[in-house]
């Protein structure tokens, strides 16, 4: 059974941070952003996790394997580069998506996104060593079929954008909502989706739906691991025999 461990990582009242002491330069603001995600992402992927962009401000990362003294490290290691600050809520659960609700609540109690009273709080408890297994993490890692010839040599750049854009929102609301799973596009055609325990119908169902919702065909690689970087390497394996054998739908465990 899944036993998914998920960090919230939210930039310490950084709204008013933007506009202090007036707005600063927007293109400033995009290149720090890009900066520390790619850090988050460096840190916690040497360590086997994964971390999502989601909304810049907020990201989330699938974090197995990473203690609580890893996550205290990240925060100094960026408290002393950057001129932000983290904090960060961590919690694990069969469900991702209960999960992340309940790394989201340690941070929101810790007070507010625009609280300049908190800074660097880190809450939480993490998957002790003892107690990992080979199938904690379960991710899926989705790409539109042929993305290529259908869209990307045929459209416009930003026609191609609005097409995928719909497939990948459509997708991220039928996974929370019908499944349980936290869905996070990561460039391309690409869309990687942390789930809990499904199986090979649920995949059909979810590639089904959204043919129907916004006719985007989809095919997907599942896999299995310890860590995010397991499973999502097994996902990406699976994903590969959906493109050498033309199936929608490979689970690889
Ligand atoms: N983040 C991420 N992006 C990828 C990955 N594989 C492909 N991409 C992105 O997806 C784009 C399209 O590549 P493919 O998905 O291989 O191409 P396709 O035309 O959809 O062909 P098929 O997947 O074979 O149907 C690439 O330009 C990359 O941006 C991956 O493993 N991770």
């Amino acid at each position: 059974m899944t036993n998914t461990q998920v960090t919230l990582v939210q930039i310490d009242n950084y709204g008013p941070w933007t506009v202090t002491p007036e707005p600063r330069r927007e293109a400033d603001l995009q290149t720090l952003q890009s900066r520390l995600y790619a850090d988050i992402s460096q840190f916690v992927g040497n360590r086997d996790g994964y971390t999502f962009f989601t909304r810049f401000d907020n990201m989330v990362a699938v974090t197995n394997g990473l203690d609580l003294e890893d996550h205290a490290l990240l925060q100094e290691s960026v408290g002393n580069r950057y001129p932000v600050t983290l904090s960060l809520g961590v919690a694990t659960g069969t469900s991702p998506v209960q999960a992340l609700a309940d790394a989201t609540e340690l941070v929101q109690e810790a007070g507010s996104a625009q609280d300049k009273n908190r800074r660097e709080c880190l809450e939480g408890r993490v998957v002790e060593d003892a107690h990992q297994a080979d199938d904690d993490i379960q991710i899926a890692h989705f790409d539109v079929v042929d993305a290529t010839g259908n869209y990307t040599d045929e459209l416009n750049a930003f026609d191609t954008f609005i097409e995928i854009e719909q497939g990948y929102a459509e997708l991220m609301r039928h996974m929370r909502y019908a499944h349980d799973s936290l869905s996070f596009f990561v460039g391309g055609d690409n869309i990687i989706v942390v789930c809990p325990d499904l199986g090979e119908a649920e995949y059909e169902e979810a590639i089904h739906h959204v043919q129907e919702a916004v006719d985007v065909e989809l095919q997907v690689g599942v896999g299995r691991g310890k860590s995010a970087h397991d499973a999502g390497f097994a996902a990406k394996h699976a994903l590969e025999t959906c493109r050498a054998d033309g199936t929608r739908v490979e689970l690889e465990w």
